[in-house]
């Protein structure tokens, strides 16, 4: 069979990249990357961790999500405008009390986290009907299923991916193109790290002192704990992708993270919305002991866990 033709937004870092090395890295070649970024100056780490693979399976182009004209240039220099899989992972975080942020701060991370996607599909989605087939694959996040604290302009836009999302399926369906979500919870990037600055420059003074202590004291210690407690590494997003990419019958949503699965399970249990509320508002100031004590027990038994892959692989059993 020949290669099928992947094209991934936000190549420069994190899931990205990790993805466009995995693909390009498969061992039955069953793809051809074309893995773009805003900026190529920012493509060491891509080259480097592709090896050999760069300029074989893997080429890099320029894309900025947030440029028309940048995603029509990269689409026009592909033979045939022919892309199988789509996968719009580029995309941008914000953490903190609302006062704080800029209102053309959160109009970038609308134009980026979603806009970026629509511009994207615009571009992609009429080749794709044409042709009857291909497959838009959409780094989506939990918190567009599930709002969480102070991540209000963040999950804001992970739900109007999902929900442009949810409704284009059907339409892009009758074309027998696929469209799949996937939804991870934390995952150790520099988006995360891009965070923590991004709170160090914070003016707390556009707050109250009780909201700005909230959020330094409680939201941020105890984010740090879950990204080290639960998170995943951007190679088990790249896993998880192939998976969706490779599937038969490709799903609409997948979750990457099995801790968060019961969020989502919450608030659809209870309509009105009230169960999940509850549970966030006492595990945030109620129980939050509890919540730090779980944390701590789960980043012990990973820890564990590791100790004993490294012991049977230093025995020589795998
Ligand atoms: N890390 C996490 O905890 C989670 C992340 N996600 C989602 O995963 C995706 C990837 O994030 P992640 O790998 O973690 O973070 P990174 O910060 O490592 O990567 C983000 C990538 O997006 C690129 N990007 C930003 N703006 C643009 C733009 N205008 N045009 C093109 N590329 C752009 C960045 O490029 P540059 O280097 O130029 O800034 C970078 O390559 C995002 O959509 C994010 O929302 C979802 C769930 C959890
Ligand atoms: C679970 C949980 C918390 C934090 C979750 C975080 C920090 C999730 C981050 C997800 C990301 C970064 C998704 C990206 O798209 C709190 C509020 C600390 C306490 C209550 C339980």
């Amino acid at each position: 069979m020949a290669p099928r033709t992947v094209l991934i937004t936000g190549c420069s870092s994190g899931i990205g990249l990790a993805l466009a090395v995995r693909l390009a890295r498969d061992k039955q070649r069953r793809f051809r990357v074309i893995a773009t970024m805003r900026n190529t100056g920012r493509s060491g780490a891509l080259a480097a961790a592709a090896g050999p693979a760069l300029g074989r399976t893997l080429e890099i182009k320029q894309l900025d999500v947030c440029d028309e004209s940048s995603i029509r240039a990269c689409l026009d220099s592909i033979p045939g405008r022919h892309i199988d899989i789509l996968v719009s992972n580029a995309g941008v975080g914000m953490a903190g009390p609302l006062e704080c942020q800029s209102l053309a701060a959160m109009q970038n991370l609308m134009d980026t986290n979603f806009f970026g996607l629509v511009r994207l599909v615009k571009e992609v989605l009429p080749d794709m009907k044409r042709r009857r087939g291909g497959h838009i694959v959409v780094i989506s996040s939990i918190m567009g299923l599930q709002g969480i604290v102070f991540n209000d302009i963040y999950s804001a836009s992970k739900f109007a991916v999902e929900g442009f999302c949810e409704s284009l399926v059907v339409q892009a369906l009758r074309f027998n193109v696929a469209i799949s979500l996937v939804e991870p919870g934390p995952v150790m990037t520099e988006f995360e790290m891009k965070l923590y600055e991004e709170a160090e420059r914070a003016d707390y003074s556009r707050t109250d002192p009780e909201t700005a202590e909230i959020f330094t004291n409680v939201y941020l210690k105890n984010s740090r704990d879950v990204f080290t407690s639960l998170g995943q590494t951007p190679e088990d997003i790249a896993e998880h992708t192939l998976r969706v990419i490779e599937a038969a019958r490709p799903p609409f949503r997948h979750q990457t993270n099995v801790a968060y699965t019961p969020m989502a399970a919450l608030k659809h249990a209870d309509p009105s919305g009230a169960l999940i509320t509850d549970a966030f508002y006492k595990l945030v100031f109620k129980y939050d002991a509890v919540l730090r004590f779980g944390l701590r027990a789960i980043r012990l038994l990973r820890w564990n866990a590791q100790k004993v892959k490294a012991g049977v692989r230093l025995l020589g059993f795998k």
